[in-house]
């Protein structure tokens, strides 16, 4: 896939802290094809382990971590402290222009509370600041992503990063929407699913196959998927996104099953899942 799509690659907290080398040649590779690459990015363990060492409980309902005042302190400084900063880095040692920003930054994710006595801070975003991003990605900077909203009046909220990054690609009309995350895409049975639609995505989470931070993810590409975003892909961050012809790996999340897989070339000139293990 060479030329000027737009592409965002959303990056688990399960990988964020594991992604190789292959990963990042990929980012790589997209970026000098001439795409526009935006990153958004989670990091549920590392909020965990922090909130672990402070001694201060959170408990997650729907899937979605209810948010007091001090629990949405510790999100903001994971997220857009280490997190956001770790990714950055790595980025510029893979000599890309990573510009690390939150949601609040440039009221990047206008958000509204989804109910603040269920979940509290927990927040959907309304808006997406698109012409800041396009900006950056226009000269050629990635920005990435923490997924932290604020609302008009300044309120920040907690945002779940799947449902973050459908709100970007949506708002951007991105041709390509990336989940990557610890595991190579929708298992079943210990099997890949290469294609899935959103009936058969309904199904998996009602026999309980798809289950936890899975849904939160199959849910977004789903609801991402556009007249634009014909698939939306989950991946693993272990190794290259393509495979040996330079196609997607993973899950595809499509309107139906057939039809374009595997027709497009995705990235050339980057080096395949065989030999990235
Ligand atoms: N059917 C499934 N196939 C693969 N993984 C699944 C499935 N259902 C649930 N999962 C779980 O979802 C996890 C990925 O979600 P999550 O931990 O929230 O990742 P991330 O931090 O990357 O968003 C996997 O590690 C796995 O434990
Ligand atoms: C509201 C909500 O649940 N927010 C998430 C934000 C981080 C996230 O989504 O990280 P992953 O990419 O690891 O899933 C949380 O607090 O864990």
């Amino acid at each position: 896939m060479k030329g000027s799509q737009t592409i965002v690659i959303k990056c688990g907290g399960s990988i964020v802290n594991e992604l190789t080398s292959s990963f990042f040649q990929s980012v790589k590779a997209l970026v000098e094809e001439g795409n526009s690459v935006v990153v958004v990015h989670g990091g549920g363990p590392d909020i965990e382990q922090m909130l672990k060492k402070l001694k201060i409980e959170s408990e997650f309902v729907d899937g979605l971590r209810k948010t007091s005042e001090d629990v949405l302190d510790v999100v903001t400084m994971v997220l857009s402290g280490k997190v956001n900063k770790n990714l950055v880095t790595m980025l510029q040692q893979h000599e890309l222009k990573p510009v690390g920003l939150s949601g609040c930054d440039g009221m990047l994710l206008e958000t509204e509370a989804i109910n603040t006595e269920k979940l509290g801070y927990v927040g959907e975003v309304v808006h997406v600041n698109s012409h800041l991003l396009t900006e950056l990605t226009a000269s050629n900077y990635v920005p990435v992503l923490s997924s932290i909203g604020v609302n008009k009046k300044g309120q920040r909220f907690n945002v779940n990063a799947d449902l973050a990054a459908g709100a970007v690609a949506q708002a951007l009309q991105a041709e390509k929407l990336l989940f990557v995350t610890d595991v190579q895409g929708v298992l079943v049975d210990g099997d890949l699913m290469e294609e899935l639609t959103k009936a058969d995505i309904d199904e998996l989470i009602e026999d309980g196959v798809i289950y936890g931070g899975m849904i939160p993810k199959v849910q977004a590409a789903s609801e991402a998927l556009s007249n634009t975003l014909n698939e939306v892909h989950i991946i693993s961050g272990k190794h290259s996104f393509v495979n040996e012809n330079g196609h997607m790996v993973g899950t595809a999340i499509k309107h139906e099953k057939g039809g374009n897989k595997n027709d497009e070339c995705f990235i050339s000139n980057v080096s395949t899942i065989g030999s990235s293990y």
